[in-house]
């Protein structure tokens, strides 16, 4: 059983907080991804937890042992980094065996670890090779054999596909999928790709400017983004985000936006009440969530409003469509539809859209916080 437990972890420059009282927990065999922008503090993260750098407060427990300040070559991590942190004057088989060599382990046990590394990775016919004849594909892969031979208590990965096309992307993900399946041991993968993290995590951290912002399934931060941060970080397209007016009567919130206007559930009243009587509110409509007028009978039974649009542009994609929409008198919605309906898609159309009450997404006006 291997667990990793950071509290309240806390690294400052001069300048900046880079990583400001974060704490998450990664059980044992575990995909947890760290999600951010550039400068939002990831690999300083790594940093500390592979103990090239000591935070100024807070503390990392592996396995039940507090390893905060410990060496890095005390702590028995398997890493691959941006840049893959191999050895370009050493051929593949000593690039994979070299921290292996650096535990003693006998030479016998080190053949036998990399041969099985190379047969799942597809690198024996590299093994002779110098890195710099090789792909980067091929590189990377070297990165995971180095992984793959180790019996790490953690793993962790910085960004390992950000140098690769695309074809050799989906690759190394299924690899590094497979070697999680194969050691079943907490994972930390870092990346700033919303899709890769998606695709591979069984649970998101979202990091901007050094703070967590959410932490969840990929299917809470994505359905229930705790900030407006995280909904647009998430939203690709970008979200639509309409300033409204909210006003309490009658016992029930009413919501006024260009266009729409809708008494909202009950339910919602708590989570708004902070905002008082009347205010500002940004409403949040993910393109997804826009249904079009030959979908509205899949609507049926399910709580939702109805608003008339009109076309303004229309982009083609593949299998999809992104169309704008006008909404009242000035208000413009990125949709993104299925492209089965061409004919009814035309700059200057009307166009009715279903939008269901759970795709309302109401952010604080200043906060940002999620209130619904
Ligand atoms: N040693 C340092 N001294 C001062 N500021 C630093 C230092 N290291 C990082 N920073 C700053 O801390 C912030 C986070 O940097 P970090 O490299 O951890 O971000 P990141 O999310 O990994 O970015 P990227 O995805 O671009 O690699 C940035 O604003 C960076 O300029």
């Amino acid at each position: 059983m291997s667990e990793l437990e950071v509290l309240n972890l806390v690294k400052q420059s001069q300048e900046q907080l880079i990583i400001d009282h974060v704490s998450f927990h990664i059980a044992d065999g575990e995909f947890f991804v760290l999600l951010g922008p550039s400068g939002s503090g990831k690999s300083t993260l790594i940093r500390l937890l592979c103990g090239f750098e000591t935070p100024d407060a807070g503390q990392i427990i592996l396995n039940g042992q507090e390893i905060t300040n410990q060496l890095n070559h005390h702590r028995n991590l398997a890493v691959v980094f941006q840049d893959y942190g191999l050895f370009e004057s050493m051929n593949v088989f000593d690039n994979i065996a070299y921290s292996l060599q650096n535990q003693h382990m006998p030479r016998k046990e080190i053949e036998m670890r990399i041969l099985m590394a190379s047969e799942v990775l597809e690198l024996k016919s590299l093994l002779k090779r110098a890195l710099t004849d090789l792909s980067g594909g091929e590189v990377q892969r070297v990165a995971l054999a180095k992984v793959l031979v180790k019996d790490a208590d953690l793993y962790l990965f910085d960004e390992p596909l950000s140098q690769l096309d695309q074809k050799a992307r989906y690759r190394i993900r299924q690899e590094i999928m497979m070697i999680h399946h194969l050691k079943r041991k907490p994972t930390l993968y870092i990346t700033h790709d919303q899709n890769e993290a998606f695709a591979m995590a069984d649970r998101i951290a979202v990091i901007s400017d050094g703070k967590i912002q959410q932490i969840g399934t990929p299917e809470e931060v994505r359905n229930r983004p705790k900030t407006l941060f995280v909904a647009k970080f998430l939203s690709d397209p970008p979200i639509n985000l309409l300033e409204s007016y909210l006003q309490y009567h009658d016992v029930r919130y009413h919501m006024t936006t260009d266009g729409l206007q809708l008494i909202l559930p009950t339910r919602w009243t708590n989570g708004l009440a902070r905002l008082g009587p009347q205010s500002k509110i940004s409403l949040g409509l993910r393109p997804t969530g826009l249904i079009p007028q030959w979908d509205l009978p899949t609507l049926e039974g399910v709580p939702h409003v109805r608003a008339q649009t009109q076309v303004m542009a229309v982009e083609p994609m593949i299998g999809r469509v992104l169309v704008q929409l006008k909404l009242g008198f000035h208000t413009l919605l990125t949709a993104e539809f299925d492209d089965d309906h061409p004919q009814a898609l035309y700059i200057g159309a009307m166009l009715i859209i279903g939008i269901k009450m759970e795709e309302f997404l109401l952010f604080h006006p200043t906060s940002g916080e999620l209130l619904n």
